[in-house]
């Protein structure tokens, strides 16, 4: 038996984000790993006119919790769904539900935030930094808490090249930013973000980096282990490979990329790309929450969960086998094949863009227009080239993170252990899982049938047909007017095609 998956057994588990990526795959190994826990209570808001408990059951519906319904059937009677806006000054967590999550919790994980590059900081500070403080406060008044566990991202000290496990300060006190939030107006905050982030990229990395020091310095008497991930993709083996549902890291590019739109990419092909699978960070957290309440480490231990020191991949390898996947499996209905470059140079970028972005989104706008249709391709373009844009800062540079706490934590574990609770990334065959990966994003972010793999191929014939049709008549056009107004042009051709008569 899994010492960790005992430890879960008949515990009180308090999770934030649960309706997240990251979130929905923690709770389903949970289930899955130990059945026998108490309950998972859930910090949830109600969204897109959906309540509580639909959003609970849409989750648990899923393809992603088929496995863990079967080990633990009555999966539904074990998560406590808890009415809850991280966004709000109270929480807005009612008073009978403060007092049984504050009575009853045994572990929580916090994985709640806004991982919006450029969110508003007012709205970044509230989600990732005050939550964060507010958590920390109720997780002080709760006397059967034996972790807390504190999800950050591996980029909170992306300004670094070389990034320990260790907590580094922020220039400016995390309760002085989350103070002025609270008076500041918008248009001052957005004065000084700039000045406030310094060389962090946006406001993300930046608020996660304060969130770490509000866990450093208002952790103090609980005990507590930061986890850090790099860029989460989908799941490497659990429940099943290649499971996603969000657009966030790589996957919002791979569609782009397989339905055509995207045909360059500014990223520099032997910059790391340093992608884990989300259920390899699953795993280490579960191991993480075991060994902080088992072991109550005397300091905040920081774990990073990264890839590129162990078994690094890099982003031209990863591009050619994103390419590769689409040969086998298409995307349906793509604007274009499938057929991008990676350049670092600035100056090719721009030639492409205009070639391959723009003109091509142009000319389709132009022929929605003549078939009395909306134009909406240079709209769609427009956006795509704004979300690379913010992406660009990662994909440019490679950095260095240090992995001692977490190879030390993988020492620790008992064999049966390694084997329920996998973290070594060392294990994982890129190719493969990038195939899986792309795969998972066909199957469950764009709902595609496999069934529908020919027509796909049928179609990006067409497409190549197209493309050499459009090129022939393209470089036709660029000959006969060549002819028609240079002479030099005209001896060329005739000294190399002599005419009959000569
Ligand atoms: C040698 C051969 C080479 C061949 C090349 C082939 C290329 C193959 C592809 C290779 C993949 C390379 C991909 C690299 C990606 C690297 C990502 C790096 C991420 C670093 C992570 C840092 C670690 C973290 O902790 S961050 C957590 C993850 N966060 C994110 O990923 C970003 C989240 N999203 C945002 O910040 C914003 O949404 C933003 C900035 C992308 C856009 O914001 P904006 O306000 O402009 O618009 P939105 O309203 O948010 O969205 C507009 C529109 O875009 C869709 N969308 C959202 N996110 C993404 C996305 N990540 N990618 C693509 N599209 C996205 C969104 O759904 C909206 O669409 P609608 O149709 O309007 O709904
Ligand atoms: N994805 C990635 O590449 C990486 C993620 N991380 C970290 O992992 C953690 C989880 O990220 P991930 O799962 O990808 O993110 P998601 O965006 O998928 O999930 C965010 C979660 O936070 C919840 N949330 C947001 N705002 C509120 C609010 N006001 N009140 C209550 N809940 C709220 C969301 O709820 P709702 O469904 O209602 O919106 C959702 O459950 C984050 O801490 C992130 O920083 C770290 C490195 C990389």
């Amino acid at each position: 038996m899994s010492t960790i998956a005992a430890f879960y057994g008949g515990k009180s588990i308090l999770i934030t984000g649960a309706t997240g990526f990251l979130g929905k795959v923690l709770m389903e190994k949970l289930f899955r790993t130990s059945p026998d826990l108490k309950v998972i209570y859930i910090l949830v808001r109600p969204k897109a006119g959906q309540t509580l408990q639909q959003r609970v059951v849409q989750i648990l519906n899923s393809k992603l919790f088929e496995k863990a319904k079967e080990v633990c059937p009555n999966v539904h009677e074990k998560i406590r769904a808890v009415y809850a806006d991280l966004n709000q000054n109270d929480l807005a967590i009612s008073k009978g539900d403060m007092q049984e999550l504050l009575s009853c919790t045994n572990i929580v994980f916090h994985c709640a935030a806004t991982v919006r590059f450029n969110d508003h900081l007012r709205h970044a500070v509230q989600l990732n930094v005050t939550a964060t403080q507010k958590l920390l406060l109720m997780a002080s008044q709760m006397p059967k808490l034996e972790a807390f566990i504190h999800i950050s991202t591996a980029f909170s000290n992306c300004n670094l090249k070389h990034i320990d496990e260790v907590i580094y300060p922020c220039p400016v006190e995390p309760k002085k930013i989350i103070d002025s939030m609270e008076w500041l107006d918008d248009a001052i905050i957005d004065e000084i973000t700039p000045k406030l982030i310094g060389d962090q990229p946006n406001t993300y990395t930046y608020t996660k980096a304060l969130g770490e020091m509000v866990v450093q310095q208002e952790g103090g008497n609980l005990n507590v282990a930061i986890v850090r991930p790099s860029i989460v993709g989908a799941t490497w083996q659990e429940p099943f490979p290649g499971w996603v549902d969000n657009l966030n890291g790589p996957s919002g590019l791979i569609i782009a990329t397989g339905k055509g739109f995207l045909r360059a990419l500014r990223a520099t092909p032997m910059a790391v790309a340093d992608v884990i699978p989300v259920d390899i960070v699953v795993n280490l957290t579960l191991a993480v929450g075991w060994y902080t309440a088992v072991q109550r480490p005397k300091s905040t231990l920081i774990y990073h969960c990264t890839s590129g020191n162990l078994n690094p991949c890099y982003w031209g390898k990863m591009g050619f086998q994103v390419l590769a996947t689409f040969e086998k499996i298409p995307f349906e209905r793509a604007f274009r094949r499938p057929n991008a470059d990676l350049t670092s140079n600035t100056f090719t970028t721009q030639y492409w863009n205009a070639v391959s972005h723009w003109a091509p989104a142009i000319i389709y706008d132009f022929y929605l227009r003549l078939t009395g249709r909306k134009p909406r391709m240079t709209k769609l373009m427009n956006r795509l080239l704004r979300t690379v844009s913010m992406l660009e800062y990662f994909i440019n540079r490679s950095w260095e993170w240090s992995t001692c706490n977490t190879e030390m934590l993988m020492s620790k574990l008992s064999p049966e252990d390694q084997r329920v609770f996998n973290f070594d990334v060392r294990q994982l065959n890129w190719l493969e899982y990038i195939e899986n990966y792309v795969l998972g994003i066909k199957k469950y972010l764009l709902k595609e049938d496999m069934a529908g793999i020919p027509e796909a191929k049928q179609h990006l014939k067409r497409l190549r047909n197209i493309h050499y049709l459009f090129n022939t008549a393209l470089f036709l056009i660029a000959w006969r007017l060549l002819m028609a107004r240079s002479q030099m042009a005209r001896n060329v051709w005739f000294f190399i095609c002599p005419p009959y008569n000569l």
